[in-house]
């Protein structure tokens, strides 16, 4: 194993491929501080509305399975409706799963408001024994489904930032440049470019 490899534990291939773009190296940097390994597996993730709690339980199980010395991270994605204090949140794969997104939708229909945020909560293990955690928000708000279904809830979240287009509308990388995900990991990749350069 290389020294610097992390590893990043999640069974969401769509995840995965975002992340993977957004830790790619840029072109400042002359050579990446680190290598980016997937192991696609299904953790626990205890039930709560604290997200750095879901987080953290997630990331202790990865710790475990990956053992001591090797950095490891994992990241739970909410989204959350302010109509209702913040649920569905980090219980919305579930929802996606066994009602689909039409009746998410509908969920919201006695309520004008429509406004959501989407979180995602980075934890990581660094192979010392430390956890650290990162998150990023996006506000936006709730839209009848448009654009391809590929991705969990894309088509039914309209960001603030982006011009009337929901996730699932949007190029890859713009969607990057405003996601909950992409401002979690840059601060993320921020921590690991510090610290490879103390
Ligand atoms: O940017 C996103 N745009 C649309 N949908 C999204 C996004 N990011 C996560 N999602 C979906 C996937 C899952 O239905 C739920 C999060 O649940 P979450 O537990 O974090 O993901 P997961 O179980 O699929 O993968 P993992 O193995 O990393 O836990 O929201
Ligand atoms: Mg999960």
């Amino acid at each position: 194993m290389a020294t610097n490899e992390i590893i990043f534990i999640t069974g969401n291939e769509n995840k995965l491929k975002e992340v993977q773009m957004i830790l790619a190296p840029d072109a400042s940097q002359t050579n990446a501080s680190f290598v980016l390994v997937n192991r696609a597996l299904d953790l626990d993730e205890v039930q709560g509305v604290d997200l750095e709690e879901i987080a953290l339980h997630k990331c202790k199980q990865a710790a475990a399975i990956v053992g001591p010395g090797r950095p490891v991270f994992v990241e739970d994605t909410a989204l959350c409706f302010d109509e209702f204090n913040g649920l569905p949140g980090a219980y919305i794969k579930w929802f996606v799963k066994s009602m689909g997104l039409a009746k998410i939708v509908k969920m919201l229909e006695p309520f004008e408001n429509k406004d959501a945020q989407a979180v995602t909560t980075i934890a990581y293990a660094d192979g010392e024994g430390t956890y650290h955690t990162f998150q990023g928000i996006t506000r936006g708000r709730i839209v009848d489904s448009r654009g391809p279904t590929t991705f969990g809830w894309d088509s039914i979240f309209e960001p603030l930032e982006a011009q009337g287009a929901t996730y699932a509308e949007m190029h890859k990388k713009a969607k990057n440049l405003i996601s909950q995900r992409g401002r979690a990991f840059a601060k993320f990749k921020q921590h690991l470019l510090d610290q490879a350069n103390r």
